[in-house]
């Protein structure tokens, strides 16, 4: 399998998808904020740079588990949140699980699935009772909100919480105004946010956004829970720091996917930054227009642990169900395994940020030297 028949791959299903998707719900599932830039970028990201293969270093043939709060042992190639797949398939979320666990990978609940956390965790321990299972919150405004969240999250065995920080008010989505796609189908909702405090008798909550929201808001959570918690949706190094500081496990450079600033960096730009603020403290994991596994192993190089993928899920899951994402995240994984032996590491801890150069006369020596990221 090389990078572009992995590429070709995605390519395949995202056609498929497109062509079974409701137009509305294919926006919503593609679309970003405001002009698509940050969006655009992240995949333009990647594509502006190019690894330096090492050669005779009798690496062996690549090792590609990598330790992760909560899942020892997984792939480096993971499951982002994405919110509402029954939209993309009738199976939704449970065929989500189900691939992610058969992959060996860890799938990341979205608090704003369209099936619960408790039915997402069961689908992938049915198929691997040692499935790693995150799931990711929106820190609520009302704090027994929140905490009835995490609850759930516990009792569903999950084995990390995953608090997406980038979102202080919604993003303008475009797309989804100019669809006027502000709500549910009717027969769908957030599952996980049925029958909270607060919640009308027998309904959900909306999901809030909070610009009111700081780091003691993280520190309680943090003190109302013994599982792991990553933050996700960090750019500036300055919180990375701060993050540690503050005892989370793990990092997750993203910007979310282009959905929310639309002036934000690619997450690959920011990246090498944020790993070097974080100084091998927890581990690193980047998402956003990850599409092959010279992607992945970009990030790897660049500091990242692991890769988080949406959309390319998303399109497995439209095309062709539970397969869809199978073969996504098969390929993806051998993929990266690929590219690793031909850049001669026998797994992502023997690669080097000088490995990564800008593509281009101006490109050498390797960003890492340059150190003008
Ligand atoms: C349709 C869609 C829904 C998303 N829903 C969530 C969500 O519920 N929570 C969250 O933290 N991030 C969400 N994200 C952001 C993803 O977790 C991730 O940051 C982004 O999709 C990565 O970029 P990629 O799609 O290029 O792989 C969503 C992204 C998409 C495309
Ligand atoms: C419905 C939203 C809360 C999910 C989300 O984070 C997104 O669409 O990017």
């Amino acid at each position: 399998m090389t990078g572009g028949a992995a590429r070709g791959l995605l390519a395949e299903l995202r056609e498929k998808a497109a062509a079974r998707l409701d137009p509305v719900h294919l926006d919503f599932y593609e679309g970003g904020a405001g002009t698509e830039r940050a969006l655009a970028e992240n995949e333009r990201a990647f594509a502006r740079l190019a690894l330096l293969p090492r050669v005779l270093r009798a690496a062996g043939p690549p090792r590609t588990a990598v330790d992760l709060p909560g899942a020892p042992g997984t792939q480096p190639v993971v499951v982002a949140p994405t919110a509402f797949h029954r939209l993309a398939h009738r199976d939704g979320e449970l065929a989500t699980a189900r691939a992610a666990a058969a992959a060996g990978t860890v799938l990341t609940a979205s608090m704003a699935a369209t099936t619960t956390v408790g039915e997402m965790a069961a689908a992938a321990r049915a198929v691997d009772p040692a499935a790693a299972v995150w799931f990711q919150l929106y820190l609520q405004p009302e704090r027994e909100v929140t905490l009835a969240l995490v609850r759930r999250a516990e009792e569903a065995g999950c084995s990390a919480l995953v608090v997406t920080a980038d979102s202080p008010v919604f993003g303008r989505r475009t797309r989804d105004d100019r669809n006027r796609f502000h709500d549910l189908p009717p027969g769908y909702a957030a599952e996980n946010m049925r029958g909270l405090p607060g919640a009308p008798p027998g309904g959900t909550r909306d999901i809030a956004m909070s610009p009111a929201l700081g780091w003691a808001d993280l520190r309680r959570l943090q003190a109302a829970t013994r599982l792991p918690v990553l933050l996700k949706g960090v750019l500036h190094p300055a919180d990375a720091r701060r993050a540690v500081e503050e005892g989370v496990a793990g990092i997750v450079v993203s910007n979310h996917g282009g959905r929310q600033l639309d002036a934000a960096p690619a997450a690959a730009e920011a990246l090498p930054r944020v790993a070097d603020a974080v100084a091998g403290h927890v581990p690193v994991l980047l998402d956003g227009g990850v599409r092959s596994g010279s992607d992945a192993v970009t990030a790897l190089a660049l500091g990242a642990t692991a890769v988080g993928v949406g959309r390319p899920v998303l399109w497995g899951l439209a095309a062709e169900g539970e397969d869809g994402v199978a073969r996504v995240l098969a390929h993806l994984l051998e993929d990266t395994a690929h590219v690793l032996a031909l850049c001669g590491a026998g797994g992502p801890r023997d690669l080097g940020r000088d490995q990564v150069v800008r593509r281009g006369p101006a490109g050498l020596p390797g960003i890492g030297e340059a150190g003008s990221w």
